[in-house]
């Protein structure tokens, strides 16, 4: 019978589900040494968020078929080092998203009125009205930071309560917005005008520190902030410092940038701040959804059956995987990639599937294309059920278009996408049967492998143009790892793409614009 080991408090209809077919052991207070001893005896894990499930866990679970999140966030879990060990990451996207919400809301509620501090006051025995006098939030206005699933549900309950909604999401389409009456305006348009601001994004490099010294100097002194989404969007530092010296008037959290949280100068602060230790998902009925949601998925696949919310590849059926992953990585490095070129708010993609590829299932190189494009909004909420759900719900178009007679590789895929950058294409194809190479860039024929650092440029063939770009990044030194360039004519337009061993530092972009004969230039990461 297979094993599986849960590490932090699961409801009982989870562990129930998963008794059916495996032994069952619940062991909530394991060391991070502990559990890499105790990782090699168990087919699967159930965490929530205060296990991380690192690559050395990973690594030493030599028999894990799949790690089981209960909940949303995957930033506990080393997904890629899952990935590359074969290992399903599973998560239930949708099970507390309204108990999410309704934490957001109760903070905004419970900030406004002082109620933490109130009910403190009356039972030590004070009856103090006076100093507990609070701000109404109808017909204030609310900043929503992400209008995803929470973000959406917020939005739906502050209207009921009267307030004017406006919302920053960058990836989502404007209609989506519309429906739920809200309005879509820029990061620091939303920072200066709303009273409150609520917090439902992921935590990425982007998002890091979104707010910082420099956010908080431009908003409203009476404007409230409330974080019940991910620790480290905000510099709690700065934070505290603005909440000192009046540059706003409060905030309430309930995560933090290193959790446990076990000082901050926040404690130090009065009834303007409020924070809770991580209980945005803890309601009885988020708790059940996600346990049972999770469980499910993890009973499955030990019966060798699909998962339906997989975060990473391998939640496709094993003999779909076998013959199409190495296309599913192709179509996923060009959604990706064509999705940095066309800019946020791609609003259709063209997926055109040529020479052999055209004679294969095109659906799970369409979700892949569209995993890779939405992977740049969603992160790891994105999968291979979702993707086309989440680009209906993003209004993304998708036409797909085959072209059985395009014979220069044995199979290729061309993407093209309509965003805020015009229309821009990629194309790819693969090498030796796995590897995957971009072929063309717009109209530009090239052939470079992915990589994690590359710079692009769009620039007039002239002599020296080269040599001028090499030069520059030695000076900030950054190494070259390969350079490709592709044009159409000679001395005409044309496209150089760089794959660096190295980050590039800030200001270089601005440096590189600056050198003659280049139009354009930008930095991708695939
Ligand atoms: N406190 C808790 O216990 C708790 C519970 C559940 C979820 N969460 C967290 O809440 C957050 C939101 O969850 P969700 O289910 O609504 O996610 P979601 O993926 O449905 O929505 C996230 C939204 O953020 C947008 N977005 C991405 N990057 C952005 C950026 N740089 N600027 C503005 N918008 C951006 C995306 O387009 C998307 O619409 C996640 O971080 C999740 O982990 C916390
Ligand atoms: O990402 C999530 O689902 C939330 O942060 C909840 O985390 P928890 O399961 O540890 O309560």
């Amino acid at each position: 019978m297979p094993k599986v080991i849960v590490t932090d408090p699961i409801d009982q209809a989870g562990i129930d589900i998963l008794s059916q077919v495996a032994q069952v052991e619940v062991q909530t207070q394991l060391t991070p040494e502990q559990l890499i001893a105790a990782i090699p005896n168990y087919d699967a894990i159930m965490v929530r968020s205060g296990t991380r499930v690192t690559r050395e866990v990973i690594e030493a679970g030599t028999r894990l078929k799949i790690i089981g999140r209960a909940g949303v966030g995957v930033d506990n879990i080393d997904v890629p080092a899952a990935t590359k060990a074969g290992i399903l990451v599973v998560n239930s996207p949708e099970g507390n998203t309204i108990a999410a919400a309704e934490h957001a809301i109760a903070l905004m509620m419970a900030l406004s009125r002082h109620i933490p501090d109130a009910n403190a006051s009356l039972k030590s025995g004070l009856w103090k009205r006076q100093e507990f006098v609070g701000v109404e939030v109808y017909k204030k206005t609310l900043g929503i930071v992400g209008l995803g699933r929470i973000g959406s549900h917020v939005a739906q309950i502050a209207k009921a309560m009267g307030m004017k909604l406006l919302a920053f999401d960058p990836y989502l389409a404007m209609e989506r917005a519309e429906q739920l009456g809200v309005r879509l305006v820029d990061f620091k348009t939303l920072v200066q005008e709303s009273d409150y601001i609520t917090l439902h994004i992921p935590k990425t490099p982007e998002t890091t520190h979104l707010f910082n010294a420099e956010t908080f100097s431009l908003m409203k002194p009476t404007a409230r902030l409330i974080n019940c989404a991910r620790g480290g969007l905000i510099d709690e530092q700065a934070l505290y410092e603005a909440i000192v010296s009046g540059q706003i008037a409060g905030a309430a959290l309930d995560v933090f940038a290193s959790e446990p949280l076990e000082e901050s100068p926040l404690f130090t602060l009065g009834k303007e701040v409020l924070l809770t230790p991580h209980l945005g998902a803890s309601t009885e009925e988020a708790q059940v959804n996600v346990a049972i949601d999770v469980a499910e998925q993890i009973r499955d696949v030990l019966l060798g059956l699909p998962a339906r919310s997989a975060v990473n590849i391998p939640g496709l059926q094993a003999e779909v995987l076998q013959n199409l992953k190495p296309y599913l990585d192709l179509a996923e490095t060009l959604g990706n990639l064509v999705g940095q070129l066309a800019g946020d708010r791609v609003s259709q993609l063209e997926i055109r599937l040529q020479g052999d590829l055209a004679e294969k299932d095109g659906q799970p190189i369409i979700v892949a294309a569209l995993k890779g494009l939405l992977t740049l909004a969603l992160r790891e909420r994105v999968n291979y059920v979702n993707a086309s759900i989440e680009a209906k719900e993003r209004g993304i178009r998708v036409v797909e278009t085959r072209d059985p007679a395009l014979k220069d590789y044995s199979g290729s895929l061309m993407l093209t996408a309509h965003g805020p950058n015009g229309i821009r294409s990629v194309s790819g194809a693969l090498i030796g049967e796995r590897e995957v190479r971009v072929t063309q860039i717009d109209e530009f024929p090239i052939n470079v492998p992915p990589s994690a650092n590359m710079l692009m440029t769009l620039h007039r063939d002239m002599p020296g143009i080269i040599g001028r770009i090499g030069t520059l990044l030695g000076a900030y030194n950054v190494n070259i790892a390969s350079m490709q360039v592709g044009r159409k004519l000679i001395r005409g337009e044309a496209v150089m793409v760089l794959s660096l061993d190295d980050p590039l530092p800030d200001g270089i972009i601005e440096e590189v614009l600056k050198q003659p004969g280049i139009r354009d230039a930008f930095v991708v990461n695939l």
